[in-house]
C-alpha cells in the first residue's frame, strides 16, 4: 500500500529492452520518457530531484522508502524539479521533519512530474546494472506494454544529448561573498546546484553566475580572478561552446575549478576523450582516492559519462602537464584532473564528484579551500 492521496491509479513502466513493471501512480498522472538511472542515496531526494544534471533522466531510488521527510523551503538545489520521472518502492505515508511543509507527492504533482510507486526497485536496479542504463517510459494512460515500448524506442538516447541550453540561467546573477570579499569568480552555469556558490561565498568569494553561452569577454567584464564550470546534464561530447571558452580561460592563465560536467569539459579541453559508463555513479557513498595523498574520501556522485585519461604519469598539453588526481575505488574511473604549471604547481583542476555534497558526506569540502588557495596564489602573483 502506498501513500497516494485518493484512489490509486495504475501506472506502467517499460524499459527499452521490453522489461516492464506495473505500479501505482504518484505525483502527476500522465506519461514521461527519459533515461532510466538508479541512485543509491539513502537521503537527499529533494536535492536529487532539483539537481539540473538529472534533466531527461528517470531516477530510480534504491532506498526502499522515500518521502519520509517531506519537502521543505530550503533544500532545493535550483528553481524547479528536473527529473523526467521518479520511481520508488514505497512512498512514505507520513512525512515527519521539523522543516517540512509539504509532501513529496504534492510537490511532484504541482510541478507536473510523473512518479511511480510500488515498483520492485531492487529487481529494476539489478536489471540496469546488468544491462546498462537505457531509455524508459512511464504512463498512466497507456497500460499496454507493447504500445508503450514502441514509444520508448522513438525517444532520443542520452549519448549525443545537448541539454545545457535547457537548464542554464538566461541572465547573470550574483551570489555575494559572506563577510569580507576576497575574490571575484565567474561561475559558468551548465546546470549549477545552489550549494556550489554557497560553499564558495562562505569562503569570501563573490560568485557571478553566468549563462552557458558566456564569452571570455563576459568573464573579463566581471573582473574574474578565476573561473568555475558547474555540473550539468547531457553528453559532455556535445559541449563544444563551453569547451572553447575554457580553452580561452586557460590561455588567459586564469585559475580554474570544474565539478562533474565542468570536469568532463576540462578533460576535453586538455585533449582527453569522454565515454559513457555502463550505468554510471549516482549516490552519496562512492569511495574516491586522492592519488597524491593516498587518502580516501567518501563522495557524492551523479555521472553517467567519464573522462578517458591515463591513470599514471602526465600528459603534455599546450598549457603544461596534465594528470589524473583522483580515481574511484569501485571501478577505477577517473574522478579528478589537474593541470600543472612549469614549476609543478596546480594551476587548474576538476573533480567528477560533488564536493558541495548536497546531500552527502563533507569529506571533499577541502577542494573549495584548495581553489581559494589557488585564487590567492594567482592573485598574489599578478
Ligand atoms: N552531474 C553532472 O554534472 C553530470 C555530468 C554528465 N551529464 C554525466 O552524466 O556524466
Amino acid at each position: 500500500m502506498t501513500a497516494t492521496t485518493g484512489d490509486e491509479i495504475p501506472a506502467l513502466l517499460v524499459l527499452e529492452d521490453g522489461r516492464s513493471f506495473l505500479g501505482v501512480s504518484f505525483g502527476a498522472p500522465g506519461e514521461t520518457f527519459g533515461e532510466a538511472v538508479f541512485s543509491t542515496g539513502m537521503t537527499g531526494y529533494q536535492e536529487t530531484l532539483t539537481d539540473p544534471s538529472y534533466r531527461r533522466q528517470v531516477v530510480i531510488a534504491t532506498a526502499p522508502q522515500i518521502g519520509n521527510t517531506g519537502w521543505n523551503d530550503v533544500d532545493d538545489e535550483s528553481r524547479r524539479i528536473w527529473v523526467a520521472g521518479y520511481v520508488v518502492r514505497d512512498l512514505s505515508r507520513v512525512r515527519s521533519n521539523w522543516r517540512s511543509n509539504r509532501s513529496l507527492n504534492d510537490v511532484l504533482r504541482d510541478q507536473g512530474v510523473v512518479g511511480i510507486a510500488e515498483i520492485d526497485t531492487r529487481a529494476l536496479t539489478r536489471h540496469l546494472r546488468e544491462r546498462g542504463a537505457m531509455r524508459v517510459g512511464i504512463s498512466t494512460t497507456e497500460l499496454d506494454a507493447a504500445r508503450l515500448l514502441a514509444r520508448v524506442l522513438e525517444q532520443p538516447a542520452m549519448s549525443g544529448a545537448n541539454l545545457v541550453g535547457e537548464v542554464t540561467v538566461d541572465a547573470a546573477a550574483i551570489v555575494p561573498a559572506v563577510g569580507e570579499k576576497r575574490f571575484t569568480l565567474a561561475a559558468v552555469d551548465l546546470g549549477i546546484k545552489d550549494m556550489t556558490p554557497t560553499m564558495l561565498a562562505e569562503r569570501g568569494v563573490e560568485v557571478h553566475v553566468l549563462p552557458a553561452t558566456a564569452s571570455i569577454d563576459d568573464v573579463r567584464a566581471v573582473g574574474a580572478d578565476g573561473v568555475f564550470f558547474s555540473n550539468g546534464p547531457g553528453d559532455p561530447a556535445t559541449a563544444d561552446g563551453p569547451m572553447a571558452l575554457l580553452q580561452q580561460v586557460l590561455d588567459a592563465g586564469l585559475p580554474y575549478f570544474g565539478i562533474c560536467f565542468g570536469h568532463q569539459i576540462f578533460g576535453r579541453a586538455l585533449g582527453f576523450g569522454t565515454y559513457k559508463l555502463k550505468y554510471g555513479h549516482r549516490g552519496i557513498n562512492q569511495p574516491v582516492m586522492d592519488l597524491a595523498t593516498r587518502k580516501v574520501e567518501i563522495t557524492a556522485q551523479n555521472h553517467g559519462f567519464a573522462v578517458d585519461a591515463p591513470r599514471e604519469g602526465t600528459t603534455a598539453t599546450r598549457w603544461g602537464q596534465a594528470r589524473v588526481s583522483h580515481v574511484c575505488l569501485n571501478d577505477d574511473v577517473v574522478e579528478g584532473l589537474e593541470l600543472l604549471d612549469a614549476d609543478g604547481a596546480v594551476r587548474a583542476f576538476s573533480v567528477q564528484y560533488h564536493p558541495e555534497a548536497a546531500a552527502g558526506p563533507h569529506d571533499s569540502a577541502y577542494l573549495f579551500d584548495r581553489f581559494v588557495d589557488l585564487l590567492a596564489r594567482s592573485k598574489g602573483a599578478h
